[in-house]
């Protein structure tokens, strides 16, 4: 097997869990996997036909990005990694789930979860930007104020939390406390009771929540079922999560070494997310956490995640200011433009390998757990299947993720 993102003129030291076979090779008995390996797929060759296995080095941390026009198979190829590092011994991998497509990976022995992380996980600075509140506002500032002296860490810099306990986070009745006893302008503390009700309302945070690393204590994969959360709560947990894996590592607390994989990363940049997500881009990988990055939109993550990525997975992308990113990873041992080498089929992909600086053309392997993603189809629904007498039809489902759900938009700030 051809292995990506190991260079085997140098290897890395081995870790306990190198020596210990892939429970991926027992599970696909025709094929033997390297230790500390996670199979991808096969080359695929221009005539179609495909070659030799591909798999993934997971013995060290790596930061991915997976590109790809909708439909491509970004989030399908994001679910084949999960389930490898499910198979994988010494990891633990974290799935930021914003579709709800990943709740297959419970038949690899996962848990869905419905995250909630305590307010301290949120640096008392990022609260006004996370509730739409100018930090130089009065309302802005009182909150940031309030947030800081009720307790709330700093964003992991001194605080970090403690595997078994975490630190004492406040909770909102404490924050509002704090607030009621200041003499703020009454205009402002209820400026910022309203913004608070609204993030209470997002169900995301709660004060006794273990935490988060405890989402990757046990090596058991998680997902991160955020499907229907409104975009904001959704970023403050993948902060959240992003900090504290980063935290917990750099503390020893945990025994595996994290992998956080991010569905629909573009959602998550240029927001509350964002200095998290860059930490585990451009610190992640001394410490041993790595970032796996899928996104429809390259051209809305930033340049960063290109340039620290040493492992691109690009499918099909056509709009020119998505071409333009994948040409940021164009390093100088690659011959030609990476552009003309996308393939066209759905679940093949251009992988760009910095370990060994090569390019391959990988068919991506066929799921071993059920994925929830693709594209509904108006002609497979119950309806249609049904008003055609079921002609042709061996199953009636309707095929895609939860159908978005009218909690999922941004609602208004209760007055
Ligand atoms: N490697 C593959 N092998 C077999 N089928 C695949 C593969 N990759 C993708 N598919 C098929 O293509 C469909 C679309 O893939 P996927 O849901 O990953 O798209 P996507 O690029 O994430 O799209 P979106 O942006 O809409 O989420 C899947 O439901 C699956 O049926």
């Amino acid at each position: 097997m051809h292995v990506i993102g190991r260079d085997d003129a140098q290897p890395s030291t081995p870790s306990p869990a190198a020596a210990t076979p892939s429970r991926e090779a027992t599970a696909d008995s025709a094929e033997t996997i390297p230790p500390s390996t996670v199979r991808l797929g096969s080359f695929l060759a221009r005539d179609g036909s495909t070659g030799a296995a591909v798999g993934v080095d997971v013995d060290g941390p790596h930061a991915a990005v997976i590109f790809g026009k909708r439909g491509t198979g970004k989030s399908y190829t994001l679910g084949v990694i999960a389930e490898g590092l499910a198979a994988a011994e010494g990891v633990s991998p974290v799935v930021v789930d914003p579709m709800g497509v990943f709740g297959g990976l419970r038949e690899a022995g996962g848990r869905v979860v419905e995250p909630s992380v305590p307010p301290a996980a949120i640096p008392a600075s990022a609260w006004p930007d996370l509730l739409g509140l100018d930090p130089e506002s009065g309302a802005g500032s009182l909150l940031w104020r309030a947030v800081a002296d009720t307790g709330a860490s700093d964003g992991g810099t001194n605080t970090a939390p403690d595997a078994e306990t975490g630190p004492e986070s406040p909770s909102f009745e404490d924050i509002r406390d704090w607030i009621d006893a200041s003499r703020a302008p009454d205009a402002d503390r209820r400026a910022v009771d309203n913004h608070l009700r609204l993030a209470e309302s997002w169900g995301v945070f709660d004060a006794d929540a273990p935490p988060v690393a405890s989402f990757a204590a046990d090596g058991t994969p998680t997902v991160l079922d955020l499907a229907g959360v409104p975009d904001r709560a959704a970023a403050a947990v993948v902060r959240a999560v992003a900090r504290g894996l980063y935290d917990a590592q750099v503390d020893g607390a945990l025994d595996r070494l994290p992998w956080l994989l991010v569905d629909e990363a573009h959602v998550f940049f240029g927001g509350v997310a964002d200095p998290a997500l860059r930490t585990l881009l451009t610190r992640g990988r001394a410490p041993g956490v790595s970032l796996v990055c899928a996104t429809q939109r390259p051209n809305a993550v930033p340049s960063v995640a290109v340039s620290q990525s040493d492992l691109l997975v690009a499918h099909r992308l056509t709009a020119e200011s998505d071409v333009s990113r994948l040409a940021e990873a164009e390093a100088t041992y690659l011959a030609g433009s990476l552009a003309s080498r996308l393939p066209t089929g759905t679940g093949e992909a251009l992988v760009v390998d910095d370990a060994t600086e090569t390019a391959h053309t990988v068919r991506i392997r066929e799921r071993r757990t059920s994925h929830g993603g693709g594209s509904p189809r108006a002609s497979r629904t119950r309806a249609a299947v049904e008003r055609s007498g079921g002609a042709g039809a061996t199953e009636v489902e309707m095929i895609g993720g939860k159908p978005p759900d009218t909690a999922s938009c941004e609602s208004e700030v209760p007055r």
